[in-house]
């Protein structure tokens, strides 16, 4: 059998040098590249379809084609789509339909056949899964990773801000295309019931599809990879990697505060992250800023409390809102910002950090998985996790606590949170050691990996018929995308706010 993994932002580098480094690189390329190594291992041949990225800033990207070292059955294919250069996920839309889409056809007619059913990742993979079937016939499931109206509830879209906001993050075309994906795919893969109960009942989704119908949806949780994160292994550059920490934190930290415990956040600097709330805990409690620093690690700048970030955006909403905590609060000198080159690094920051009994927290005002907190739990570090996460459910497994589940909205609750663990030796001793054998034993990619096998397997082996509702219209402007057939503000509005 061959798959095709419909996913066209970020790109897929074969030595992961820029998982904690590329603006659009997160926990979706991370899910997607271990899928795919883990379906091709069980003998099936896959394609990763990707973006062509021509750009001095990023120059892995540029060949058609490339390969994991030592992975047989797996081709990254890159194919253009607009501009040469990296664009951010919210300004493909137009250039998947007239250029991406298109191409992806031209190159498997030439290769003489496609793939036999598609997996399309995110509300761009979705897109794609769409307008191929429509053309092709060929099946596809859709697996969101994140849905476009829990971002908007978060970050409070209301009347008076949607158009200001639909003008950088294109709301109304994702969730048009959200909703067509959704209506459309042969499955929805979810990550957690949560999401498929919770997050795709969104009145924004409605009519879309049925969150009853089994014959709909597969609940499939993802995986961590043990040979990364684990207390057992060594990444290639170990000590460089303690190393580079302990300078970041000399270069940061008081002198006298320099072996204490971290709180320790890894994440893109997106506000659903809310690094602002982690900040906000950290300054309220005079408990917590006693006995720890607080690390962030973030994606792409060298020093983030001092160096602007590439992007207007989100230098206004992330890094100035915590610049001024800081300075009200007077937190200079027990804070500590910084990326690390890639995802051994990270996994070996993990090990350095939990050493000195440090806490991993996650605290975004949403979730809908959360692979960041199962990466440190394997790695040793105890975890604190929003309560507005898919991975909640997973966490209380059985009446067992793997975590310590927050409100992101609370930097009080927050705070409490991180107080259970920080200096409570013998609690941090039970959950660090506990959270790390559920999480290994119960999350691994050769499961997520059967689990779409029997998906798909269902799929192709079921009439076309009974697998839809009613079909929802491609709207026009995914057929031929003119601006003047845009998803008006008063379409958002009426999908979002309802009529
Ligand atoms: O500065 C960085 C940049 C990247 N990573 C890595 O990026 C991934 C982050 O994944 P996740 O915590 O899952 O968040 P998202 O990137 O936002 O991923 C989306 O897709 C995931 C897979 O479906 C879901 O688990 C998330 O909830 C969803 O938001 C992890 O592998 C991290 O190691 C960092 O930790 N720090
Ligand atoms: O915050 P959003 O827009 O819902 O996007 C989440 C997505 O962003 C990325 O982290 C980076 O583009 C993807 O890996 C992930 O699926």
């Amino acid at each position: 059998m061959h798959i095709g993994f419909l996913n066209p932002q970020g790109n897929f580098d074969p030595y992961d040098r820029y998982i904690t480094e590329h603006p659009d690189f997160g926990g979706q390329l991370v899910y997607v590249k271990q899928l795919a190594i883990a379906i091709a291992s069980l003998g099936y041949h896959v394609d990763i379809l990707t973006r062509q990225v021509v750009d001095p800033e990023w120059p892995e990207f540029a060949e058609p084609f490339d390969a994991y070292p030592g992975v047989a059955n797996v081709r990254i294919v890159r194919l253009p789509a607009g501009p040469k250069e990296f664009l951010r996920k919210e300004l493909l839309w137009p250039y998947l339909v007239r250029d991406w889409v298109p191409n992806i056809l031209k190159f498997y007619q030439d290769e003489g056949a496609l793939p036999d059913i598609m997996t399309a990742h995110y509300s761009d993979g979705g897109l794609a899964g769409v307008l191929i079937e429509e053309k092709t016939g060929t099946p596809f499931t859709f697996t969101a990773h994140s849905l476009g109206a829990q971002k908007m509830d978060k970050m409070k879209v209301s009347p008076d801000n949607i158009a200001q906001l639909n003008e950088y993050y294109y709301f109304g075309r994702r969730l048009m295309v959200e909703r067509l994906s959704m209506n459309r795919s042969a499955i929805n893969i979810t990550n957690t019931k949560l999401e498929r109960f919770k997050q795709y009942s969104h009145q924004a989704y409605r009519d879309a599809v049925n969150v009853d119908d089994d014959t709909r949806f597969a609940v499939i949780p993802p995986g961590v990879d043990p040979a990364l994160f684990s207390t057992n292994v060594c990444a290639y550059n170990e000590e460089a990697i303690y190393q580079l920490v302990t300078d970041r934190i000399a270069r940061d930290i008081t002198e006298s505060r320099r072996d204490f415990p971290a709180i320790l956040a890894s994440s893109r600097l997106d506000p659903k992250k809310n690094l602002l709330g982690l900040v906000k805990a950290f300054a309220y409690s005079q408990t917590l800023q006693e006995q720890a620093n607080l690390i962030l690690i973030t994606a792409g700048l060298e020093n983030p409390l001092h160096e602007q970030a590439k992007d207007k955006q989100t230098e206004q909403t992330v890094l100035v809102p915590i610049r001024e905590v800081i300075q009200n609060h007077n937190l200079w000198g027990k804070i500590s910002a910084f990326c690390v080159p890639d995802h051994p690094a990270l996994a070996a920051t993990y090990r350095f950090l939990a050493k000195r009994r440090s806490v991993f927290a996650l605290t975004s005002l949403f979730e809908p998985f959360g692979l960041a907190p199962l990466e440190a739990a394997a790695a040793g570090l105890p975890v604190v996790v929003t309560d507005n996460s898919g991975i909640r459910e997973n966490l209380q497994e059985g009446g067992n606590e793997y975590g310590v589940l927050v409100n992101p909205d609370e930097p009080a609750d927050i705070a409490r949170g991180l107080e259970r663990l920080i200096g409570n030796t013998e609690e941090w001793e039970r959950l660090a050691r506990d959270t790390q054998y559920w999480v290994l034993n119960n999350y691994t990619w050769e499961s997520t990996a059967q689990g779409y096998l029997s998906a798909i397997a269902q799929i192709l082996s079921s009439p076309k018929i009974s697998r839809r509702a009613e079909l929802l219209p491609i709207h026009p402007f995914f057929l031929n995308p003119q601006l003047d057939d845009d998803i008006s503000l008063e379409e958002l509005s009426r999908l979002y706010f309802g009529d």
